[in-house]
């Protein structure tokens, strides 16, 4: 069948003409991809982005062509974070000679209310808007519910739940205030459905469950204003934070946890990389008050 448009319109009209590395040389090619995924012109603000699936989510927004800022704990980190996706970036046979990402380095604890404010001003001078904000910082732990210090409860919900609460109150109000379309993506988790096993961790799941909950709620109230409110509900994914637990907790874990996946494998954190831009993007438009679980069929069970 004749095409309906010929490369040259269709480059112009449904794909980017973009450099690629082909030996030593580089070469043009077009990648045909639905316009509405670009992030081009947005800034992404992601916290907990240091290291793990918060990193992987900038970097998967720098390759879209979204600005973003990298918030964490250290500040050093962050800027080491920020180093690697952009030489990663580079190296990247798809990605143009001429572009850099812009990227930039915030030091912040979530549960500070304080630095969740400065932070969030630092941002919005540095960058002039935040189009996106991702809440990936987070932690979890395994005690038996029965033994489990109230204080660390409390930190759990502090970081998980009130970090989550703290930076989604800043940009709702500072777009609502500017009357501006936000798009607000919290990391929750598929733990905020099911209990997941062998280990016991009834603060961290009740925790997820309380950010999901909070997402549908925020949707809600901010979806008239223009505001759109979605979680994410990964599965396993082999970040840090997974390869410290099953350092704790023995290797025989795994060989458990892949019985109960369907797919027969934990995830790689750069799976999620579509998830997120589509979520982050205009291509997910309609989306609004969902939970979006990828966990290779975990909890289906
Ligand atoms: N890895 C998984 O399998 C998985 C699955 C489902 C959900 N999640 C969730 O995704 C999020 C990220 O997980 P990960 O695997 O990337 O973990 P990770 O430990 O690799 O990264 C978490 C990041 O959050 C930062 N952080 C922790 N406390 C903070 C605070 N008070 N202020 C600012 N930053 C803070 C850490 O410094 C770290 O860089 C967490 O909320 C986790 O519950 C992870
Ligand atoms: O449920 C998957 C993750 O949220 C989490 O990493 C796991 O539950 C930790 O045991």
């Amino acid at each position: 069948m004749a095409p309906l448009l010929s490369p040259m319109a269709r480059r112009g009209l449904l794909g980017r003409s973009i450099p690629f590395s082909l030996g030593t040389a580089r070469h043009r090619r077009t990648v045909m991809t639905l316009p509405s995924f670009s992030l081009e012109g947005k800034t992404c603000l992601v916290t907990g982005a240091a290291r793990g699936l918060g990193k992987e989510f900038l970097t998967a927004f720098a390759l879209s062509g979204a600005r973003g800022a990298c918030v964490d704990l250290s500040l050093q980190a962050g800027r080491s974070s920020v180093k690697h996706i952009t030489e990663h970036i580079a190296s990247q046979p798809s990605t143009p000679s001429s572009y850099t990402p812009e990227l930039r380095a915030y030091a912040c604890d979530v549960t500070s209310e304080e630095q969740v404010q400065e932070t969030w001003d630092s941002v919005v001078k540095d960058f002039g808007k935040v189009d996106v904000v991702v809440t990936a910082a987070g932690i979890v732990e395994n005690f038996e519910a029965e033994n489990y210090e109230y204080s660390r409860w409390l930190k759990m919900f502090d970081i998980n739940v009130n970090g989550s609460f703290l930076f989604a109150k800043q940009a709702g109000k500072h777009w609502i205030d500017n009357s501006m379309k936000g798009n607000l993506i919290l990391v929750s988790s598929m733990s905020s459905i099911i209990c997941v096993r062998p280990q016991k961790q009834a603060a961290y799941n009740a925790s997820k469950a309380a950010v999901s909950l909070l997402g549908r709620s925020l949707a809600t109230e901010w979806g008239p204003k223009g505001i759109r409110v979605n979680s994410l509900c990964p599965g396993y994914m082999k970040t840090d934070l997974i390869i410290d637990l099953l350092a704790k907790e023995g290797r025989h874990i795994e060989e458990g946890w892949v019985k109960d996946v369907p797919m027969g494998r934990l995830g790689r954190p750069h799976e999620l990389q579509g998830t997120i831009v589509w979520m982050a993007s205009d291509a997910s438009s309609y989306l609004n008050g969902s939970d979006i679980v990828v966990d290779g069929g975990y909890c289906c069970w």
